[in-house]
C-alpha cells in the first residue's frame, strides 16, 4: 500500500485589517478580516520539508496590509481579486488562491470620526420582584455595543516600570465593546424609550470625550447616563480596549499616517467601573 499526499492548502487566516480614509475632518473605515488558503506546487513542502515553492503566511499577511494601504478596500470583492490575482500571478508555484473577507458594518455616531458597529448587540434586562408592592428592582442593559473612534484619543503620562514598553500616543484609534448595565429607582418606566435614551446617551458621550484613557471614556459615559436619564441611578461599564495597532509599513516603501490598522482580538484591556448618583438608594441584591 502506497501512502501519497492529497489535496492540500496553505495561507493566512483572519487577517484583522482596518482601513481608514480622510475627507477633511469626514473618516471612513473598512474593517475586514481576511484568510487566504493558496495552493499549487506544495509537495516538496510536505514530502521533504523544500520550502522553496512557500509564500510563507506572514508574508501573505503583509501583503493584505500593504494593499489596504495601497489600493484602499472599495468592496471586498474588489479588494478579494486583486490579493488573489496577486497571489497568482507573482507566484509560479501558486497555482490557485481562496481569498474569503468578512466585512464588519460601521454606522456614524455623529461628527466625523465616531462609529457604532451594525449587529451583534444584546439588550439586557434583570428584574428581581418580593410580589407587588414588596421589594422590586429593574436593571437594563446592553452587551457587545462596538463602538470606535478613528482619532480624539490619546494615552501618555502612565506608569513606567521595568518592563514598559508602551510608547505614548497623542492620537490613536479607541475601540471597545460596550457592556453596560443601569439600575432604574423605580419599577414604572417607559422601558423602550428609556433604554434608547441610555444608548444614545452613551453613545454621545463615547463620540464627544476627548479621550486621554479608556478610564477617562467609561466615566463619561456613564455620567452622560446619569446627568440625563433621572429615571436611572447607577451604571456599571465594563469596556474592552479593543486595541488597534498601526501596522509599520516602512519595510515595503510606505508610510502610514494613521491609515492601516491591525485589530487585535487579545489580549485586551479591560476597563470596568461603576458610576452612581450619592443618593442612590443601596440595592446590591438587584445585581445578584
Ligand atoms: O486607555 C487606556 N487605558 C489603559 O489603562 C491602558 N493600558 C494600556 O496599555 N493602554 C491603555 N489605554
Amino acid at each position: 500500500m502506497a501512502i501519497v499526499l492529497g489535496p492540500n492548502r496553505y495561507g493566512k487566516a483572519e487577517t484583522r485589517v482596518v482601513r481608514v480614509t480622510r475627507d477633511g475632518g469626514v473618516h471612513h473605515v473598512k474593517d475586514v478580516n481576511v484568510s487566504i488558503s493558496l495552493s499549487g506546487a506544495m509537495d516538496e513542502a510536505h514530502l521533504s520539508g523544500d520550502n522553496a515553492a512557500v509564500l510563507p503566511t506572514d508574508s501573505q499577511k503583509n501583503t493584505v496590509f500593504a494593499f489596504a494601504k495601497k489600493h484602499g478596500i472599495a468592496t471586498i470583492e474588489e479588494f478579494g481579486l486583486l490579493l488573489a490575482r496577486h497571489f497568482v500571478d507573482s507566484q509560479p508555484t501558486i497555482h490557485h488562491a481562496r481569498v474569503e473577507i468578512h466585512e464588519f458594518a460601521w454606522e456614524r455616531i455623529e461628527g466625523g470620526h465616531s462609529f457604532v458597529r451594525k449587529g451583534g448587540e444584546t439588550r439586557t434586562a434583570l428584574v428581581h420582584s418580593d410580589g407587588e408592592g414588596g421589594a422590586e428592582s429593574v436593571v437594563s442593559g446592553l452587551r457587545d455595543m462596538v463602538v470606535l473612534n478613528t482619532t480624539d484619543s490619546e494615552f501618555h503620562g502612565f506608569v513606567q516600570d521595568q518592563y514598559t514598553t508602551l510608547e505614548p500616543t497623542d492620537d490613536r484609534m479607541l475601540a471597545t465593546a460596550v457592556t453596560a448595565h443601569w439600575r432604574h429607582r423605580g419599577t414604572t418606566a417607559a422601558w423602550d424609550d428609556s433604554h434608547r435614551a441610555a444608548r444614545d446617551r452613551l453613545l454621545r458621550a463615547f463620540a464627544e470625550t476627548y479621550s486621554l484613557s479608556l478610564q477617562q471614556t467609561l466615566y463619561a459615559m456613564g455620567r452622560r447616563v446619569l446627568d440625563e436619564c433621572a429615571g436611572i441611578c447607577e451604571i456599571r461599564l465594563s469596556m474592552p480596549n479593543r486595541h488597534h495597532f498601526l501596522v509599520d509599513l516602512e519595510p515595503f516603501g510606505m508610510d502610514n499616517d494613521n491609515e492601516v490598522y491591525f485589530a487585535a482580538d487579545r489580549p485586551y484591556g479591560l476597563i470596568e467601573g461603576t458610576v452612581l448618583t450619592d443618593d442612590a438608594p443601596a440595592d446590591p441584591s438587584a445585581w445578584n
